[in-house]
């Protein structure tokens, strides 16, 4: 959609919403009430869930067919990269998620990226760039480097000491052994009141905050300790404070759930392009080329190709119901009935609860959800950000300093390389014969820190300028917003935005492109007591399905979308093993495996 008044050049076209590309006999099958064979699956929702629940299912049932039901007239959900034209070229906005981590649930990214050949569109920023070293948080009134290894002891002791940010961690970390055990009886307790009580408030308000910020938008004082740091709870349970169990975990290798030590074999025996494994390895974050969209995109594209998929866009689901018989599903939408042996939904439990029209009681408990405002804006001048990550406020920013309830800003030029930044003359090492050699002999190739692995071509870039300017997201809202009754336009968010950026970082000079985007009850919030939710509507979903409804998406097991590819990836193989459950069935277990500890030079976990 056009924000700025600018032509915007959008990739993510509605392609795939076409019914030219439906299989006419798919068609008619989702609209007939003939009984279904005994493999089709319905998915409710077409985001990046859905989409890899499909991928999931055609390629570990060979036998299913599968129909993707989606309320909007797009695939992909809240993946959107759009190209905005600047004077000497064009940018790329992301409005949702901007990179992807390789490691834990972010290894199946990495495999699809090998198995839909998308790992020569990628843009690798490696651990050694400023990405990874420079992280910033806002208190009270600057910008403070957090401690890193690149910085040197001595600097990050003086760091330590001299900013106000870190009063009391130190010591609150090192006493956290001597405090207390918690009461057996305390079922759950806010992050903050968890991590208050362990090492100290200052923690929680000056840092932990600022980290929930970047990653739930949420507030430490209402998320769910539990949920969000499952070893550090169990932790002081089993070994009294969590340093301790993190020694034990050092010692005899960590524990982790069942399910875990399942995903963490099946990861290990995946057949990887040697390549890709070692680029991944040293990869902090990743996208590509056209942005996180090209991953929904590519996914979609596959599908097609396989002519098991039914795409149904601009078809929302009005109920999802037991067959007579039970021996499957009936999914209803506007345009009539389809049967369906099983039936995924990827919808947030607030569309959920639509498909029960005529039930009063709950299925899903609610699941708070909070919204995010992302401003983009590119400036033509450079380096208008240091270089890094970005930068979080925390709750105990003063007001005056963050009137705007700003989240934080994510310096996007760190990871969305333009030509300068893969100019020849600018690389570590200049001979490209001596990079092409190196390649050749399977070797990792870093470009001013961003890894070359479409070789021959020239390193992917992102955003196609002459000069490179500054990119900037500015993120607005979250917790912050929870009772508004109305949020603010986009001639507001513009200009709070660039309020936010000249007191913070000083940036005078006007935008050349921007564009903001209202993103409504987009990061579902774990508070506390999530875990008893999750399981209520275990039983909910079980005792009416039976079995026949499973759930996934990131309501459960994370909000991130290497969390959603996760809950896809689980949902898929419990069906795939005939498991009966509902997605949710591991939530709460307390069976543990132990994984081998990590010893130095040892990158990979193996179970024992
Ligand atoms: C667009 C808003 C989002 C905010 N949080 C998330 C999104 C999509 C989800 C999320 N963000 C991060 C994680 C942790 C896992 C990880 O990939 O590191 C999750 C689950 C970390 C993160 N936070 C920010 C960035 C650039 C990243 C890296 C991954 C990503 O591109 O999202 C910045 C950031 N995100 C949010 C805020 C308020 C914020 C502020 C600087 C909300």
């Amino acid at each position: 959609m056009l924000r700025n008044g600018l032509t915007t050049v959008s990739h993510l076209r509605p392609l795939y919403s076409q019914s030219s590309h439906l299989r006419i006999a798919d068609r008619l099958r989702a609209y007939s009430t003939e009984p279904a064979t005994s493999n089709d699956v319905a998915i409710l929702g077409g985001g990046i869930t859905g989409l890899a629940c499909a991928y999931y299912i055609t390629k570990e049932l060979p036998q299913a067919n599968v129909t993707i039901y989606e309320a909007s007239d797009r695939l992909g959900g809240w993946l959107s990269s759009k190209r905005v034209p600047v004077k000497d070229g064009n940018v790329l906005f992301e409005a949702g998620p901007r990179t992807l981590r390789p490691s834990s649930n972010g290894a199946l990214a990495g495999i699809l990226m090998q198995e839909l050949d998308l790992a020569k569109d990628a843009i690798f920023a490696q651990r050694t760039s400023p990405a990874a070293r420079n992280r910033f948080v806002y208190y009270p009134d600057h910008l403070v480097r957090m401690p890193h290894p690149s910085s040197g002891l001595f600097s990050n002791l003086y760091n330590l000491w001299s900013e106000p940010i870190f009063d009391g961690v130190l010591w609150g970390a090192a006493s956290e052994i001597f405090k207390p055990q918690r009461d057996e009886s305390l079922q759950d307790e806010s992050v903050g009141d968890f991590f208050a009580r362990r090492i100290g408030p200052n923690v929680v308000n000056r840092l932990l905050s600022g980290v929930l910020h970047g990653i739930y938008a949420g507030d430490v004082w209402k998320l769910s300790a539990k949920s969000l740091f499952p070893t550090q709870w169990r932790d002081e349970a089993q070994s009294g404070s969590i340093f301790g169990g993190f020694a034990k975990a050092r010692a005899d290798g960590p524990e982790v759930t069942k399910q875990e030590g399942e995903y963490v074999r099946a990861i290990k025996s995946h057949k990887w392009d040697p390549l890709l494994r070692d680029t991944l390895k040293d990869t902090t974050a990743f996208t590509f080329r056209d942005g996180l969209g090209m991953l929904s995109d590519g996914l979609v594209r596959h599908l097609v190709g396989t002519g098991r998929v039914n795409f149904q866009t601009s078809s929302p689901v009005q109920a999802v119901a037991m067959s007579e018989t039970g021996s499957g599903v009936t999914v209803k939408t506007e345009s009539g009935e389809a049967a369906f042996a099983n039936a995924i939904s990827t919808l947030s439990p607030k569309h959920l609860k639509n498909i029960r029209q005529a039930k009063a009681s709950e299925l899903v408990p609610a699941i708070p959800g909070v919204t995010v405002m992302t401003v983009n804006l590119y400036f033509r001048s450079p380096n208008l950000a240091p270089a890094g990550f970005g930068y979080l406020i925390p709750l105990a920013t003063p007001f005056e300093n963050n009137p705007e309830r700003a989240l934080g800003v994510v310096f996007d030029t760190a990871y969305s390389p333009s030509p300068d930044d893969v100019n020849m003359e600018n690389w570590h090492i200049s001979s490209p014969d001596q990079l092409k050699e190196a390649r050749d002999q399977g070797r990792l190739i870093n470009v001013n820190d961003f890894a070359w692995y479409n070789m021959p071509d020239r390193p992917n870039t992102q955003d196609d300028v002459k000069a490179r300017g500054t990119k900037l997201t500015v993120m607005l809202g979250g917790h912050y917003w929870d009772s508004w009754p109305a949020f603010p336009d986009e001639k507001e968010g513009l200009a709070l935005a660039k309020s936010l950026l000249e007191r913070h970082l000083g940036i005078k000079e006007e935008p050349e492109a921007w564009q903001v985007n209202l993103q409504s009850d987009c990061i579902p919030q774990y508070t506390v007591g999530h875990e008893q939710r999750l399981k209520t509507a275990h039983s909910n979903i079980s005792r009416e399905y039976k079995g026949r409804l499973r759930v996934a998406g990131n309501w459960m097991s994370g909000v991130g979308v290497n969390d959603c590819l996760r809950s896809a990836w689980d949902v898929v193989r419990s069906m795939k093993e005939g498991r009966y459950g509902t997605g949710l069935e591991h939530i709460g277990t307390n069976e543990y495996v132990r994984l081998k500890p990590i010893r130095p030079g040892q990158s990979t976990e193996q179970e024992q």
